[in-house]
């Protein structure tokens, strides 16, 4: 459903990576690693149409990225839920409001409000649906950021350091609901620098290890 093709990226300068291949077949968990600066968050935006391959081709659900008109990629865009590295909440709306909003922008307000209390109990917030974004810990922004990117009802996750400046306990907490994501037939990709999360996924999902370094991308490496 993901496909990059032989892929190079530049922010205009000297090309970040070169080559880059990769498929995401549907229901797949994969964990994209490497060293900061090696570019995995380019690599997400790549995976989710945020930005165009400067060589090479990425075909986001069959279709080559670039052929994706304004439109066909608003829709593309619903298929893919995003959890960003800084959650990028609107801090004056309560969070519950900030989890349903791209439901609400897309008209589907019925839908908001039936969906809300239920993801809501699925990331353990339904007493702090109330609160602003800024009164929440880190824990519990990304799992609201979760929320938001799953509202949808996306096919594919993909998360940029969804545990990074959260406990070891929250981590796992996250960590689970990303798998119980995946067993409900998502396909989820993951960066991370924590190889502790990777390894304690690795008993419950059975997921791939991207290793991005030196403008390579190694796939199926050993921890
Ligand atoms: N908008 C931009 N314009 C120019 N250079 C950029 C831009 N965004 C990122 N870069 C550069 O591209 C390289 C890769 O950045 P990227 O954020 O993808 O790495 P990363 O592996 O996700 O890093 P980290 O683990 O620290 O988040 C870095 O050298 C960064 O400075």
């Amino acid at each position: 459903m993901i496909e990059l093709d032989n892929v190079g990226y530049s922010y205009g300068g000297a090309e970040l990576y070169a080559q880059i291949s990769l498929t995401l077949t549907p229901g797949s968990f994969h964990f994209l690693t490497g060293p900061s600066g090696a570019g995995k968050t380019t690599l997400l935006k790549l995976c989710y149409g945020e930005l165009l391959a400067t060589t090479g081709t990425v075909r986001l659900f069959g279709t080559d990225a670039r052929n994706y008109g304004r439109d066909d990629v608003a829709m593309m865009r619903r298929r893919i839920g995003v959890v960003h590295q800084d959650c990028q909440f609107l801090d004056h709306l309560p969070i519950a409001e900030n989890i349903v909003l791209p439901l609400k922008v897309a008209g589907r307000e019925a839908e908001a409000e039936a969906n809300l209390p239920d993801l809501l109990q699925w990331v353990g917030l339904t007493d702090q649906a109330q609160q602003l974004p800024p009164q929440l810990s880190g824990g519990e922004r990304q799992r609201a950021a979760l929320a938001r990117a799953v509202i949808m009802s996306p096919e594919v996750i993909i998360a940029d350091e969804p545990t990074g400046n959260i406990d070891w306990d929250m981590s796992q907490r996250l960590l689970t609901l990303l798998i119980e994501l995946n067993k409900m037939g998502k396909t989820v990709l993951v960066a991370t620098h924590d190889l502790n999360l990777i390894r304690a996924a690795k008993s419950e999902v059975s997921a791939r290890l991207l290793r991005l370094k030196g403008g390579r991308l190694q796939a199926g490496v050993e921890l």
